[in-house]
């Protein structure tokens, strides 16, 4: 069983259903209201536990009702909870969505005690760090951090996963602390400024990553896949064949899956690819963040197959 530290954020998603988007200065109604436990961070920590892993959080969230919320949600898949924070000065994080009938959404993101991570909050935690085996991160909680975290992880010889969305500029120091990089497309080109449209682009984004010191890179491609490039191997695995109900989730999906899956010598990295992607298979299948992630089992049931 793999033991995961992820670094990241809390976020209460409250998601308003309207009929259409209100202009500047007009007042609508909303049809509905539903309001989830997510952010990036909490969902890669529930889709690694629900893969199996010893997953345990590192994050902030306000001292307030929705902080309790959030943590209650990761107690329930048996995260462990010890190293979230209580922020006195600042709310939790709020994803606010708002959807018309068409499907179309607007986010509006408050990042509240997310952004408010810092080193001293890591330095408490390196016990934490020990015990693992995989720090995961991304950039929802401030870089600052990361680097520190990563910096811990290799002093102790374990592997780090930077998942960089949402897109930002990224401090080429942290690229230096990272094992394996899973952006999506976007984030990708963002980063190295190279657009991802074919296979020979993606070999120029991983090697550009690689230049920073980056071992591994894996770019996930929505309905076409990944691209891996791992120990002079490059290449576009295929994703499952199914039909979409909702993509919310899916990245998240993988990245914590991947992480179950992944040994910490990264001998089995093409069959922790395939799980994962089985996994986010499963997830877009369903309406909803947290709550479409799938377990082991089910992933094991569906695919008929053992994942060792
Ligand atoms: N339409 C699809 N059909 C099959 N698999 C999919 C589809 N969309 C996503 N996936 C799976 O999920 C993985 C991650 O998806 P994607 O590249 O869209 O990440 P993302 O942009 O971070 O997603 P999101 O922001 O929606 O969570 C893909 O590599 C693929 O395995």
């Amino acid at each position: 069983m793999n033991r995961i530290t992820v670094v990241g954020s809390l976020n209460i998603d409250t998601t308003l259903q309207v009929n259409s988007f209100p202009l500047p200065g007009e007042t609508v109604k909303a049809l509905n209201k539903s309001s989830t436990a997510g952010g990036k961070g909490a969902n890669q920590a529930v889709a690694a536990a629900r893969s199996g892993a010893k997953v345990y959080f590192i994050g902030k969230v306000g001292d307030d009702q929705q902080g309790k919320f959030l943590i209650e949600a990761l107690k329930e898949e048996k995260i462990d909870v010890s190293s979230i924070k209580l922020e006195k000065r600042i709310g939790t994080g709020t994803a606010n969505i708002i959807l018309d009938k068409n499907g179309q959404n607007s986010i509006v993101v408050y990042g509240g005690a997310n952004g408010h991570l810092d080193s001293l909050d890591i330095n408490q935690e390196e016990n934490k760090i020990i015990n693992s085996d995989f720090i995961i991160a991304q950039f929802e909680t401030p870089q600052k951090a990361t680097k520190e975290v990563f910096k811990l992880a290799h002093k102790y010889g374990k592997k780090t996963i930077l998942n960089p969305a949402p897109a930002n500029r990224i401090d080429t120091e942290l690229l230096g602390l990272t094992d394996i990089i899973i952006p999506n497309e976007f984030e990708s080109s963002e980063i190295t400024g190279i657009k991802v449209k074919d296979f020979k682009s993606m070999q120029e984004n991983s090697r550009k990553f690689h230049n920073f010191g980056v071992k591994a890179t894996i770019i996930t491609l929505g309905n076409k896949g990944v691209f891996y490039s791992f120990n002079d191997e490059e290449k576009v695995v295929p994703a499952e064949k199914v039909s979409v109900i909702d993509t919310t989730a899916a990245g998240d999906t993988f990245i914590g899956a991947f992480g179950a899956k992944l040994n910490l010598t990264m001998n089995n990295f093409t069959s922790a690819i395939d799980y994962a992607q089985k996994a986010s298979a499963l997830t877009i299948q369903r309406l909803g963040a947290q709550v479409s992630i799938p377990t082991l089992l089910e992933i094991k049931n569906k695919f008929k197959e053992n994942f060792k």
